[in-house]
């Protein structure tokens, strides 16, 4: 895990390692002031020597000053290098999901690889700030401070050699009952993300159905279980006061009582003793900050780990070696194809066979769930096939370079979605380069220039994150008008004028057959009236093609077809 997160350090390597240096230097000077303060005690203020006083005074106000800077560099550098880390490491992350395929989000799900990007990049910037300075600090401190103690009086430092086992246990037990349920919140907090987040995207489902109060018990019993947690995390962990304060306690007892008779016996100085006093708390209070940095790294390689997790995982799609680069027609050919997602068990696409040619419309009709845009998504690789081929002009789709094959391929997803900006920036995302002219006449294709230009604003009207300030009707005349600026070889249409009235319908269908002649369409529709003069009409049934043929053939000889066909008549003659 370690040596993949190191990999996004780059430039900031210099600043993390710099942080460190200007700790160790500090952490020496602050532990070496208290034996000069011994030494002015002893050789200055008890000898009434003035001059030492004034001598050492200096040279610790000079310590003092240069450990002061070397501490606030230190925490200045390591938050640059932390952040610039956690900058680099979300960029890297970032990237990464770019490459991922279909199968490689599902995997993750959308929301899990968001909270990876934002909550969890946080903790490690915080985890890893932590080890470049607290981490290198607190043991600096605990050996320079046994070195000194022992250097001042190697039989009063044996206190520590007792009390610090005995500290060490006690934090040891109390960390050993709490790290557990710290990472318990953290994994908890996973869970009030998703409630939050599934609640502030459904909000408006939320109100049509009514179910604000639900969805507040939801959010209350998840922040519940996380205040629930967190308290009996924090109670164990108070512990840790009372145990250092009695360690402390007993060492200061141990070494007033040891200290004053070895003072009574000649054999020791009062300085001396005040500078063991230091030691003694710079000791127990740096094992103390230890115990504390274990627990918080501890819980932090929780989200390391998940970060780790996404950064390994491999794009299941990637561009071939020598890819053709350029996509001749929209002929399409599926040879004994068959296709089952990851992590189910059954094929959803049986043994498919097809051959489409150049410019034809094919109509796919089928019930809920009988394959058709995972038969569809197959063209573009936004999935893989398990078993068999799928060429585009006559060209196995794994050989083509990725994004030429999907320029060529453009594909209107069922529930495509709008991005903020105005309407002439999202059109453009078909084709950035794409004049006002030939972005106009793809939205008069769309049948969307119309209600373009009747906004105040035309093609600059800012569409809200979402498209939320569009209907559902115009927002899918925009992405089809968005899709048609790539001047595609193959336009998909999967089930994205359900929101359409059948007139507009039926308008594209016209504007598409006469305007791109040597385009491939593919509609995808719950509506025979939207594909009904299609030159090929696919029925899919659990999976499988279970007839081709024209509208005609197929009222005449498929009983499925002929259902639906007569059912969908007979409610338009009754509405
Ligand atoms: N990402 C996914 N992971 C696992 N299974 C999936 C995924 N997407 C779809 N499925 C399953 O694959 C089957 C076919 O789904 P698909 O979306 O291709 O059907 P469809 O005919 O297009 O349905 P609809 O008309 O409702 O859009 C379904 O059983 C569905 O549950």
């Amino acid at each position: 895990m370690i040596r993949t997160l190191m990999r996004s350090i780059r430039q900031y390597r210099k600043l993390s390692i710099l942080a460190p240096t200007l700790v160790i230097i500090e952490c020496a000077i602050e532990t070496f002031i208290p034996f000069i303060m011994g030494n002015i005690i002893d050789n200055g203020l008890m000898k009434s020597n003035l001059n030492y006083i004034i001598h050492y005074g200096l040279i610790l106000l000079l310590m003092a000053i240069v450990s002061l800077i070397c501490g606030g560099a230190a925490s200045w550098t390591a938050a640059h290098a932390g952040a610039g880390f956690a900058t680099n490491l979300r960029h890297d992350l970032f990237y990464h999901i770019q490459e991922f395929s279909f199968a490689n989000i599902d995997h993750f799900s959308g929301s899990s690889l968001v909270t990876r990007l934002t909550t969890d990049i946080t903790n490690v910037q915080n985890a890893y700030q932590m080890i470049i300075r607290m981490a290198v600090r607190a043991p600096m401190v605990l050996i320079f401070s046994v070195i000194m103690a022992f250097n001042v009086s190697s039989q009063l430092a044996l206190i520590f050699a007792i009390l610090v086992p005995i500290l060490g246990v006690i934090l040891a037990v109390i960390l050993h009952f709490g790290r557990p349920l710290f990472r318990q919140v953290f994994r908890r907090y996973d869970t009030l993300n998703r409630v939050v987040r599934e609640n502030v995207r459904g909000i408006r489902v939320v109100k049509t159905y009514v179910r604000e109060g639900e969805e507040i018990n939801k959010f209350k019993k998840s922040s519940k279980s996380i205040a629930d947690v967190f308290t009996k995390a924090q109670r164990i962990m108070s512990l840790n006061a009372p145990a250092m304060q009695l360690v402390i306690n007993a060492s200061l007892l141990l070494l007033s009582w040891f200290g004053a008779q070895m003072i009574v016996g000649g054999t020791f100085q009062t300085g001396q003793l005040v500078s063991m006093y230091s030691y003694s708390n710079s000791i127990l209070f740096s094992l103390n900050m230890l115990a504390m940095i274990f627990t918080q790294l501890s819980i932090s390689q929780a989200s390391g780990d998940r970060i780790v997790e996404v950064l390994r995982d491999q794009p299941t799609i990637i561009d071939p070696k020598n890819p053709i680069e350029k996509v001749d027609n929209g002929d399409i050919e599926f040879q004994n194809v068959n296709y089952s997602f990851a992590e189910s068990r059954h094929p959803i696409l049986n043994n498919v066979n097809l051959n489409i040619k150049s410019g034809q419309v094919i109509g796919i009709i089928g019930e809920t769930g009988s394959g058709k845009s995972s038969l569809v998504q197959l063209i573009p690789r936004l999935y893989d096939v398990s078993h068999g081929k799928i060429s585009v002009a006559g060209h196995n789709v794994r050989h083509y370079d990725l994004t030429a094959l999907r320029d060529n391929v453009a594909m209107v997803l069922q529930n495509s979605v709008l991005f903020s900006g105005t309407i002439a920036e999202n059109l453009r995302w078909g084709n950035p380069d794409a004049t006002d002219e030939q972005m106009i006449r793809a939205a008069k294709i769309a049948q969307a220039d119309d209600f373009i230009n009747e906004f105040e604003d035309g093609y600059n009207t800012h569409v809200e994150q979402g498209g939320n300030n569009v209907s559902g009707g115009q927002q899918q005349r925009l992405t089809i008008a968005r899709a048609l600026l790539k001047n595609p070889k193959i336009l998909i249409l999967d089930d994205s004028t359900s929101a359409v009235d059948t007139h507009t319908e039926q308008q594209i269908r016209q504007g598409l057959r006469e305007d791109l002649p040597d385009t491939t369409k593919i509609i995808i529709s719950q509506r025979i009236v939207s594909i009904q003069d299609a030159d090929q009409i696919i029925v899919m049934d659990h999976g499988s093609i279970q007839d081709v043929g024209t509208h005609d053939e197929l009222v005449q000889r498929n009983q499925m077809y002929k259902e639906i066909y007569d059912y969908q008549q007979k409610a338009g003659e009754d509405n």
